[in-house]
């Protein structure tokens, strides 16, 4: 184990908890990980225990903190987004579970606001659609559905944040209540050109502005870990949600480069520079990173549902063991091609963004297997992932390559029809924990290691690139294919 000193990054993804050292080079030197419980109480609803989050996230940081010579110079935490967590700020106890960004429970709230005009006011000041995907009307539903919360949050009695912020909260024995720029930027109720919580935003949604954390820059004194927790207290000096920083982690510092990170969700983000970018075809403009105030934005494609297809395709269908079975499986199935699975088990995103729409396998026969269950998996988040980069290419357009990363680009043959189906080089690099590195650097900054971004470029090594190979009428085929496919399962026909 390295005595040089070292950042540990936190990162707080949607089905684990871990925690990973890094070099000053961006090498990871060690890391911790724990499953976090999944709960589904409901249909279209999906929850975490925030007592888990935190002792998971607690259990990681100290396995990898024992194990090192020193403790870590800084912290950087990183964490899935969007997802609402409410707490007594005397007790620090949450009041409910957290509700996670997958959850659609608020779907008919959603609509309601879009039939009440506010689709134009919110666009315009957050860069977000209406939907359940966003943090806001998950945080009005507990503050509405837990007895006396809406009166206690009046009373000041109460704090709400995403997963970061309830992380710093508990990190700093419950001193500093704050989140960064990225992660306000997915509430709906953040201003992403002003910076600032908006105040018309908190009447739509109905969220009393008192909750909310001070928002900062993504590179932060954020305050230091309370020192009964690691044995000395350890500064937290970086913070972005996980796709943001991947966009980091990645190197893409440069307007036109593009990350696309495959977790239990996929998520493609195009960093725009310095002016946001208004999408023209129901794309999200978000914040991708802020320093020294100034903010670089980001365009970002959202699915729901990636490697949480093959979970479920090991959970539910049990047609594998381990996840990495996808591949060999999935090669048996190569060349008949005809199954078409539409995993919208929580609605459709980005460009689509139907709630309402559900799952569905066409193309069944007496011969269909798990195998082609398996590979109609697979090509899924592939074609998913065209739709959303042609749509990037509309609003901005000469994308070259995309870069990714995350836990479902280890298998080989996706990436080949990654590259395939959007007729792109798939650069896949050989650290892919990405979101982990960018939560470092961003440390990193704060620590001093680094006076700019760019100085960490040089991090990034390619592992492999995947270069686009199939005929084009055969992509072409499938692509008429899938789309016939979506058209089924929308159920409102596609607006502009
Ligand atoms: N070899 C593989 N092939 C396909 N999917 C995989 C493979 N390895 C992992 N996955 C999927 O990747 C996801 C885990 O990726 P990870 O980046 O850890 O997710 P998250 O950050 O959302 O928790 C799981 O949903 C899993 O099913
Ligand atoms: O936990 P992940 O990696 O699936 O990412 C979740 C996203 O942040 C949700 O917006």
């Amino acid at each position: 184990m390295s005595k040089d000193p070292t950042i540990l990054a936190i990162d707080q993804g949607t089905t684990s908890a871990r925690a990973i050292l890094f070099s000053r080079n961006g090498q990871p030197l060690d890391a911790a990980q724990y499953e976090l419980p999944q709960h589904f109480p409901d249909d279209g609803w999906v929850e975490h225990d925030a007592e888990d989050i935190w002792s998971l996230t607690l259990k990681a940081c100290r396995d990898v903190i024992a194990r090192a010579d020193a403790p870590p110079v800084g912290i950087g935490i990183t964490n899935q987004r969007e997802t609402v967590i409410v707490w007594d700020r005397k007790s620090g106890e949450p009041i409910h579970r957290a509700i996670v960004w997958q959850d659609r429970r608020t779907a008919d709230v959603c609509r309601g606001l879009r039939e009440a005009d506010h689709e134009e006011k919110v666009a315009a000041k957050t860069g977000l659609v209406i939907d359940p995907y966003f943090s806001a009307t998950k945080l009005a539903w507990l503050l509405d559905h837990v007895p006396g919360a809406r009166a206690r949050a009046e009373k000041g009695e109460l704090a709400a944040g995403t997963v970061e912020s309830f992380l710093l909260w508990r990190l700093t024995g419950g001193q500093v209540h704050a989140s960064d720029a990225t992660n306000a930027s997915r509430t709906s109720l953040f201003d992403i050109h002003r910076q600032q919580w908006d105040q018309e935003l908190c009447d739509i949604f109905r969220v009393p502005m008192s909750l909310l954390p001070e928002v900062t820059d993504c590179a932060h004194d954020f305050g230091a870990t309370d020192p009964a927790l690691f044995g000395t207290a350890i500064p937290i000096g970086g913070m972005a949600g996980d796709q943001q920083a991947a966009l980091i982690g990645q190197g893409a510092f440069r307007p036109g480069l593009v990350k696309s990170t495959y977790g239990t969700g996929c998520f493609a983000v195009l960093n725009t520079g310095s002016t946001p970018v208004r999408s023209g075809h129901k794309l999200l403009s978000t914040v991708g990173y802020r320093l020294g105030g100034e903010v670089t934005y980001a365009l970002e494609g959202s699915i729901f549902v990636a490697g949480a297809a093959i979970q479920w395709l090991r959970d539910g269908m049990k047609f594998i063991s381990h996840a990495a079975e996808s591949e060999a499986l999935a090669k048996k199935a190569m060349g008949k091609g005809e199954v078409t699975f539409v995993p919208a088990f929580t609605g459709l995103g980005a460009p689509h963004w139907d709630a309402e729409a559900r799952g569905a396998i066409f193309g069944l026969t007496r011969d269909t297997g798990p195998a082609d269950i398996v590979a109609a998996a697979l090509e899924a988040v592939a074609f998913q992932t065209a739709e959303l980069l042609e749509a990037m290419a509309a609003d901005a357009p000469g994308l070259a390559s995309l870069r990714v990363d995350g836990g479902m680009v280890a298998n080989d043959l996706f990436c080949q029809q990654l590259a395939d189906l959007t007729g792109l080089e798939v650069d896949r690099p050989v650290v892919t924990e990405t979101t982990a590195l960018g939560a470092a650097i961003l440390a990193g900054l704060t620590a001093g290691w680094f006076s700019s971004l760019e100085e960490a470029e040089g991090f990034r090594t390619r592992d492999r690139v995947f270069s686009p190979a199939m005929d084009s009428s055969e992509g072409q085929r499938r692509r008429r294919r899938w789309d016939a496919a979506i058209a089924r399962v929308l159920t409102a026909p596609p607006s502009a």
